[in-house]
């Protein structure tokens, strides 16, 4: 049988919404159930809405379901190997255990004083210039990840290799989101149509872009590469690489690292973002919070990562902004066997969409759900299905590999801005205050549209407290 759905237009089929489809997708779940199906042109898209369903499709029945889906935008443009698209099994096993290497659990206290490092930098930059905060929070995890990754440390923001990532960052953010998905996987769209034909603009952007991430891809590399061979290499993912025994693939390494640089600076940018537009809207929330930083660290030292167990609010804050918006709201596998789930068909090469959103934004086990509430998480017990430290991040053989480092990295910015700053809504030349909207923008790693805010130290002290430690690092 085949699953319910929406009805469907001839030809058509479904139309999505442009702007935040993963609400249109839940909204489709509330009425046709934790699995149905709709149709794009000729694709039908298979739509996993619980918890229950994604761990018994993506963990249970893993070997068929772990695959991602081959996308001819991101083939097009070079995106499609390393370890986020990589279909070669062999090749897949190689880049996560790299990753595994570099950035596992039992790695993260190496990386513990350059995280510090990065972090206090970033607030000495919105110390001094607040009004680019965003600026700000983009360069934080991609240089941070440059010098995990590489060993390479940027000199400032218009640092080449910064620029350079950012660049691919962008289009990789382009190229993979969830309409561009959907529509290239029309073979008839992309992969026929000479470059030259007008309109078929796409390709001779993806051409451009496959140009410029090989570009840096390789320069980075070789950054490191050189820079073993003079005996100037400090250990990161790239080098620990090269100088292991397991035999890796130039190609492998090379592309996996860049991959953590764009996975790991999208997803961290957008929950980040996520936290201030948080703290704008909820300034209650933001005063629980610095009074239990208050409380815990005082005002003669910044925070560490290490007073996270005393600091129960912050911790719910940070699960609850990754279920209130988590950065990737959809992630789409393909299937690489035929299979019957719960009595429907699913064939061989079908278009499965795990819809986190759904799960996160479910009124039946979160009462009111578009309302950032962190108490909603003290004095529970919060087990995997209600998970969001777990559910935003995956399922399966293809969850993120990162997920520990990027709490960490989440959670240290949040408390050393909590510590140092507040955040509050900006004012118009009237002096009015502008109270931003909710709304994020539509690629597969979404953040919320830019908007105005007021990032200031919370007092004289406050800053002093900044300045030594900015001092420290001199
Ligand atoms: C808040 C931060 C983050 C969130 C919410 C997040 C979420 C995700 C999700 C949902 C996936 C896809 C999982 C699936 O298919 O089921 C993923 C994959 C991935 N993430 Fe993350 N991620 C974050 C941070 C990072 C960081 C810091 C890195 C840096 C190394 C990273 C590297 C990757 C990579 C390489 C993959 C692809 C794995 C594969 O295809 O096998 N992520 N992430």
């Amino acid at each position: 049988a085949t699953p319910p759905g929406p009805p469907q237009i001839p030809i058509i089929g479904n139309i999505l919404p442009v702007n935040e489809p993963w609400e249109a997708l839940r909204l489709y779940a509330l009425q046709y159930g934790a699995f149905y199906v709709l149709r794009v042109l000729s694709t039908n898209i298979f739509v996993v809405n619980t918890v229950e369903a994604a761990s018994e499709l993506c963990e249970t029945r893993w070997s068929s379901y772990s695959q991602r889906i081959p996308m001819k935008m991101p083939e097009l443009s070079g995106m499609n190997e390393g370890i986020l698209f990589e279909t070669n099994p062999l090749r897949l096993r190689q880049a996560r255990r790299l990753v595994a290497l570099g950035i596992g659990p039992r790695e993260l206290d190496k990386y513990r004083s350059q995280l510090r490092t990065h972090v206090v930098s970033y607030l000495g930059r919105l110390l001094e210039d607040p009004d680019e905060y965003r600026r700000h929070i983009r360069n934080l995890p991609i240089s941070m990840m440059l010098e995990i990754a590489y060993g390479y440390k940027s000199q400032d923001d218009d640092d080449p290799f910064v620029l350079g990532a950012k660049t691919l960052v962008e289009n990789y953010a382009e190229a993979s989101s969830l309409s561009n998905y959907i529509v290239s996987q029309s073979e008839l769209l992309v992969a026929r149509v000479p470059s030259w034909v007008p309109g078929a603009g796409f390709q001779r952007k993806a051409a451009a872009w496959k140009d410029q991430a090989n570009d840096i891809t390789e320069k980075v590399y070789r950054f490191t590469t050189t820079s073993i061979a003079e005996d100037t290499a400090i250990p990161s993912v790239v080098s620990k690489a090269l100088e292991s025994h397991d035999p890796y693939e130039k190609h492998v390494i090379a592309k996996s690292a860049m991959q953590m640089v764009s996975g790991g600076a999208d997803t961290t940018i957008s929950t980040i973002t996520t936290f201030v537009l948080a703290m704008v809207l909820y300034p209650e929330v933001q005063k629980k919070a610095q009074a239990e930083i208050d409380k815990v660290v005082g005002l003669d030292r910044l925070p560490v990562f290490g007073d996270r167990e005393d600091l129960p609010y912050i911790d719910a804050l940070l699960r609850e902004l990754l279920r209130w918006h988590p950065p990737i709201p959809t992630v789409p596998r393909t299937t690489t066997k035929d299979d019957v789930y719960e009595g429907y068909f699913i064939p061989e090469g079908s278009f499965v969409l795990i819809n986190f959103w759904a799960m996160l934004c479910n009124e039946e086990v979160f009462l009111d759900a578009k309302t950032l509430k962190p108490e909603r998480w003290l004095g529970v017990e919060v087990t995997k299905e209600i998970d969001p430290l777990f559910i935003a991040f995956g399922f399966g053989r293809r969850e993120c590999p990162a997920k520990v480092m990027a709490v960490e990295l989440v959670f240290t910015v949040m408390i050393h801005m909590l510590a140092v700053f507040d955040i509050s809504k900006a004012r118009d030349a009237q002096g009015i205050e502008i109270t931003p909207s909710e709304t994020f923008d539509n690629g597969s790693i979404c953040a919320p549209l830019p908007f105005p805010c007021t990032i200031k130290p919370r007092s004289v002290q406050h800053a002093q407290v900044l300045q030594q430690n900015l001092e420290a690092l001199k």
